[in-house]
């Protein structure tokens, strides 16, 4: 058996789960158990010992990992999108009858993200408008981006508790879904195109001015760093963590 922590990746032959098993394998301070990918059985995990599963799968196949996981007392690390305030809430009532055990759930792992979205919150009380634009390959199974969703519902917060009304807008004829999405009054927008990875424009104006805050993850490598900070941290942390800005000292 290899030193340190035992780790395991779910949706290991994904285009994210192939860069996270190269990350592990990489690591000094951590062993990689065993790789599940759709079809195969989770009891690999329980079998090989391992103690933090990574999972980056699907948003139709999470919540059934995280109750096998929780239930056989392994730490998750997890990546998939399609959390909404529901499905968090079932997680906490499992963990709640598992309580050594930690969940840290995250829209993304990639470090420049995490801090486009606090900048993002940040900028939100000093701009009359705002709208998010995420761009991202063809091959994603959710629009928006569990990302966008996350930095709409922190801008949303900001204004609320800046006390800023509803954002200007005049439209009164549209096609529909030219507007995009609305996530707590603010308009989301999904581009899908063939050459993309993960991308988000934040756009904020006001009386003269506007401000962009960008994000490129050109490359999957980037999630990884996230993923193996919460991977070490994850044992320390029971209960349900949300967001890696949690871990990051902000
Ligand atoms: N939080 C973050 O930082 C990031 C999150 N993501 C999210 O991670 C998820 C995966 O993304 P990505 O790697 O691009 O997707 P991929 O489709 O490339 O990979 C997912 C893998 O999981 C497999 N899979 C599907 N269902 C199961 C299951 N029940 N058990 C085990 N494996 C399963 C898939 O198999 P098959 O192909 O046969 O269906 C596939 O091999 C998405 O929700 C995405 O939005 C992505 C990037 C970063
Ligand atoms: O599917 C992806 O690729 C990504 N998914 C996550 C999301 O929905 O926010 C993170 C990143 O944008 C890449």
């Amino acid at each position: 058996m290899g030193s340190g922590i035992r780790v395991g990746v779910l949706g290991s032959a994904g285009k994210v789960g192939q860069a996270i098993v190269a990350a592990i394998e990489a690591a000094d301070d951590l062993t990689f158990t065993v790789g599940v990918d759709k079809g195969e059985s989770l009891q690999a995990f329980v079998d090989s010992d391992t103690a933090v599963v990574v999972d980056f799968t699907h948003p139709s196949a999470v919540m059934d990992n995280l109750e096998f996981l929780i239930g056989n007392g392994i730490h998750a690390v997890v990546g998939t999108t399609g959390f909404t305030e529901e499905r968090l809430d079932q997680v906490r009532t499992w963990l709640s009858d598992n309580p050594a055990v930690g969940v840290l759930i995250a829209p993304n792992f990639a470090i420049g993200a995490v801090l486009s979205m606090r900048f993002a919150a940040q900028a939100a009380r000093f701009y009359e408008s705002v709208e998010v634009i995420e761009l991202h390959h063809p091959h994603k199974a959710d629009a928006p981006s569990g990302t966008a969703y996350r930095t709409a519902k922190l801008i949303g917060e900001a204004r609320t508790e800046a006390g800023l009304g509803p954002v200007p807008d005049a439209t009164t004829d549209e096609l529909d879904g030219a507007r995009g999405g609305v996530v707590d009054g603010v308009h989301v927008h999904a581009v899908r195109l063939a050459g993309l990875v993960a991308h988000q424009e934040v756009i904020l104006g006001t009386e003269g001015e506007t401000l962009t805050i960008r994000h490129d993850s050109l490359d999957r490598t980037s999630f990884a760093p996230g993923v193996l900070l919460g991977v070490r941290e994850i044992g320390e942390r029971p209960g349900l963590t949300v967001g890696l800005e949690q871990l990051m000292d902000l």
